[in-house]
């Protein structure tokens, strides 16, 4: 049974090899054509350049004075081949600017033919884009970086991009999430339930854990709430307005593993060794807390993968799995297993490549500055939007990482002739093994974190980097020593 499947696996890879080829025959086919028209293009408006200058010189040397300017050119019904079709185009239709977008070309071999044909006009071909979809909600698919206004594609015209959260009605109720077995955590948790309760009359939120602590602390904070079950946790994104984390990047994980669809605006402060996540300081903890319940403040939308694992025992059924929301990234590795992980990459139904090495990780922007850079990937500011896709020491010489855009989504696969399976693990938690034949299913997920910033998006991620992971320390080269000027 096990040899038929690897053969079976083995003829598809062929098939597959053969239609890969075929596409690509196809794709440099086309792409001679379009070049081969190209020139055809750039020849036939040569022509017409060359014609037309020809009939201006002899017009110019009719009128004797050989100064006709661009707009009488445009004027002269019979003598230009260029005309504009608006006022507002007017000067683009002389010949030194060239052809633009609207312009409108009186035929070239209707013009030397007959005179008959001579009000024959042809148009410069109009166009409409939109973005292509496969559903038929093609309208919901609006993005917001180039625009089709007219028929011209531009960039469209970049605001500043940062977010900013403006309370409409008060906070009421605030979630404190916290880092366990840690004395100054609790210290902090303990001062912070009281002001929030006694100073800013807020109902507060804390994990069953953490509320026996505080009841073991005093029983006046009977009025602290929490939760039974998990099906009280799916209902918290309705309850809480805030959620406060007092912990380490950890804990930001944590807190937004808590919430599997909408996330409340997130408040992280700092007490942990990195921080990434976490810009603020427990130390001015009512100051920065004042400060967010009366808003304005500036916001990172931290972007989330959504993972479904497909198992080839259950095709179809994957609806029954339980996906899982990451912050950071999707770690696809060989587990404890010692042979070389084998992994099918594709995106959107297209080959990526086969990764054989200890792994692969597919991580969002946000947790470009986790394992996916200790493994070679590029830092990426929160906010850019895309799918980082980098190998684990991979066994080849060629393997660089990739940046996906965020629209796509990418499909690993544990091939049938792989020597073992794969391990998953989901923000460094949850692993889940990949037998031959199952597959990870990855995409954007419509439900971002939300993150208060300490100033805004920029200014936090390059203080982390900076203070967090030492970003391109070195010493300053010294003034004394040779100068250009002295060579
Ligand atoms: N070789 C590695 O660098 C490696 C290996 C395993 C896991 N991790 C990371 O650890 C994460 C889990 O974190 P944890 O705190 O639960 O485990 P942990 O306690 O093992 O801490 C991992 C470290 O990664 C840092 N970190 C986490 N997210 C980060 C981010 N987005 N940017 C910069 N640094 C970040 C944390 O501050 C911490 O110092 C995973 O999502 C993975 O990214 C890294
Ligand atoms: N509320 C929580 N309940 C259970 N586990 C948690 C909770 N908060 C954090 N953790 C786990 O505790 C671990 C350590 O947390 P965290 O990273 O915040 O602290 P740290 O390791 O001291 O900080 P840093 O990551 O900056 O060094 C993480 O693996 C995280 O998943």
């Amino acid at each position: 049974m096990d040899e038929h499947l690897i053969e079976f696996s083995e003829a598809l890879r062929t098939v597959a090899k053969a239609l890969r080829r075929a596409a690509e025959g196809k794709a440099s086919a086309q792409a001679e054509a379009a070049e081969w028209k190209r020139r055809y293009e750039l020849e036939r408006t040569r022509n017409i350049q060359m014609e037309q200058k020809a009939r201006m010189a002899e017009q110019f040397s009719a009128e004797k004075n050989g100064d006709l300017d661009c707009e009488r050119v445009k004027n002269s019904d019979n003598q230009s081949m260029l005309q504009n079709e608006s006022n507002e185009h007017s000067e683009t239709g002389c010949m030194k600017h060239g052809i633009w977008s609207h312009e409108v070309l009186r035929d070239r071999e209707s013009d030397s033919n007959s005179n008959a044909d001579r009000n024959k006009i042809m148009r410069k071909a109009s166009f409409k884009l939109s973005w292509w979809c496969n559903g038929e909600n093609g309208d919901q698919h609006k993005h917001d970086i180039v625009s089709f206004e007219r028929g011209n594609i531009t960039t469209a015209e970049r605001s500043s991009k940062q977010i900013s959260l403006k309370w409409e009605s008060d906070p009421q109720t605030v979630l404190i999430l916290t880092k366990p077995n840690s004395v100054s955590v609790r210290i902090l948790c303990v001062q912070m339930v009281r002001w929030l309760r006694e100073r800013k009359k807020l109902n507060v939120y804390v994990e069953p854990r953490v509320k026996v602590e505080l009841l073991a602390e005093s029983s006046n904070f009977s009025y602290v709430q929490t939760w039974k079950d998990d099906s009280e946790i799916s209902h918290l994104h309705m309850k809480v307005d805030l959620v406060i984390t007092l912990g380490g990047d950890g804990t930001v994980l944590w807190a937004a593993s808590m919430f599997k669809g909408p996330v409340p605006p997130i408040v992280p402060f700092s007490l942990g060794s990195l921080g990434f996540m976490t810009p603020f300081h427990s130390e001015h903890f009512k100051d920065c807390l004042d400060s967010v319940l009366r808003g304005p403040i500036s916001i990172t939308l931290r972007h989330r993968l959504l993972c479904r694992v497909v198992r080839d025992a259950a095709k179809n059924e994957y609806e029954t799995e339980e996906p899982f929301l990451v912050l950071n990234e999707v770690t696809i590795d060989r587990g404890i297993s010692s042979y070389l992980t084998n992994l099918e990459c594709y995106c959107d139904n297209s080959f990526v490549t086969c990764v054989q090495g200890d792994g692969l990780i597919l991580s969002t922007t946000s947790g470009s500055t986790a394992y996916s850079l200790a493994a070679g990937g590029s830092m990426v500011h929160p906010q850019v939007p895309g799918i980082l896709f980098t190998p684990i020491c991979p066994h080849s010489l060629s393997f660089r990482p990739l940046i996906l855009p965020e629209h796509v989504t990418v499909r690993i696969m544990v091939p049938f002739n792989s020597r073992s399976p794969a391990w998953a693990s989901f923000d460094g938690k949850d692993r889940k093994l990949l037998a031959a034949g199952d597959a990870l299913l990855c995409s954007m997920a419509p439900w971002p974190v939300p993150t208060a910033c300490q100033v805004d998006s920029t200014n936090d991620f390059l203080r982390s980097i900076h203070d967090g992971l030492h970003w391109n320390l070195r010493k300053t080269q010294s003034f004394d020593g040779p100068r250009d000027r002295d060579l």
